[in-house]
């Protein structure tokens, strides 16, 4: 659903067609299917951990910027949770060291995951957009940008409903990343469409948050393209002219 470019929609419309954009999520993507059905050898799950740190390790530098351009104390006030769930305080590890569990619960190292040997240009660089957007957009724009979350509890279930039996080889402890997120992106979501629906109003305006929802599917879907290459066909960067992993490891 696409808004005319002169109609304003009212805040139910309006939310109606952010929620229809969970047609272009990423649990649609061949390789997320793949995941879910079984089909992919520990290699592509390992891959796919591996790559996905650096989408972790950079969620609360993101959520950080859009702090730093907020005036708003009380907004800033909850949008704090965002960090500390990802990096952890008294009594809670946090989500980046429980995606290190699950690293580990998939046959990973903590070492081979933390320097970053694995992650692919492509995967550096869609998620570098997403830290970038947030550095230099309205702090309204930015948490737009975070509303693919609404739609991430049903893909943490869907691991959840489907890995354990497909993937036997993963250790159950490696789970809890994913049980975790299911009530905080619930939370979040609330708080980042509630700003949203209030500060999008005029037909242009939602037309542009429209498209900036867009341009995060886009980052999550182009992340995973870097990995089909790179897992499913065996076709990493370079594979035409060298055998090892030779591209940097960022700057
Ligand atoms: O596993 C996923 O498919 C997935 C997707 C997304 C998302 O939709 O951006 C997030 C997460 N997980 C996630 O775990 C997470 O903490 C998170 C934060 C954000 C954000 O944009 O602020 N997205 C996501």
């Amino acid at each position: 659903m696409k808004a005319a470019a002169n109609t304003t929609m009212n805040r139910d419309d309006f939310e109606k067609s952010l929620r229809a954009k969970g047609e272009f999520y990423h649990i649609h993507h061949p390789y997320h299917r793949a995941m879910y059905g079984g089909e992919c050898s520990p290699e592509e799950i390992r891959g796919w951990v591996a790559n996905r740190y650096y989408y972790q390790i950079n969620i609360p530098r993101k959520d950080a910027a859009i702090m730093a351009n907020c005036p708003d104390a009380k907004v800033r006030r909850l949008w704090l949770q965002r960090v500390l769930d990802h990096d952890g305080h008294d009594g809670d590890d946090g989500g980046i060291e429980a995606w290190l569990g699950l690293a580990e619960a998939v046959g990973l190292t903590r070492e081979e995951v933390i320097d970053q040997r694995h992650v692919l240009p492509g995967v550096r660089f869609a998620v570098d957009a997403y830290l970038n957007f947030a550095r230099r957009a309205t702090w309204q724009e930015a948490a737009c940008s975070s509303l693919t979350e609404l739609f991430a509890p049903e893909i943490h279930q869907s691991r959840l409903d489907s890995w354990p039996a497909h993937y036997p080889w993963i250790r159950t402890e490696g789970y809890s990343y994913f049980r975790k997120r299911l009530s905080e992106a619930r939370r979040d979501v609330e708080h980042g469409l509630n700003i949203t629906l209030d500060h999008f109003t005029t037909a242009d305006q939602q037309a542009r948050a429209l498209e900036i929802l867009q341009f995060k599917l886009d980052i999550l879907w182009t992340m995973l393209d870097a990995l089909t290459m790179a897992y499913r066909h065996q076709t990493p960067p370079y594979h035409t002219v060298a055998d090892h992993p030779v591209w940097h490891r960022g700057l």
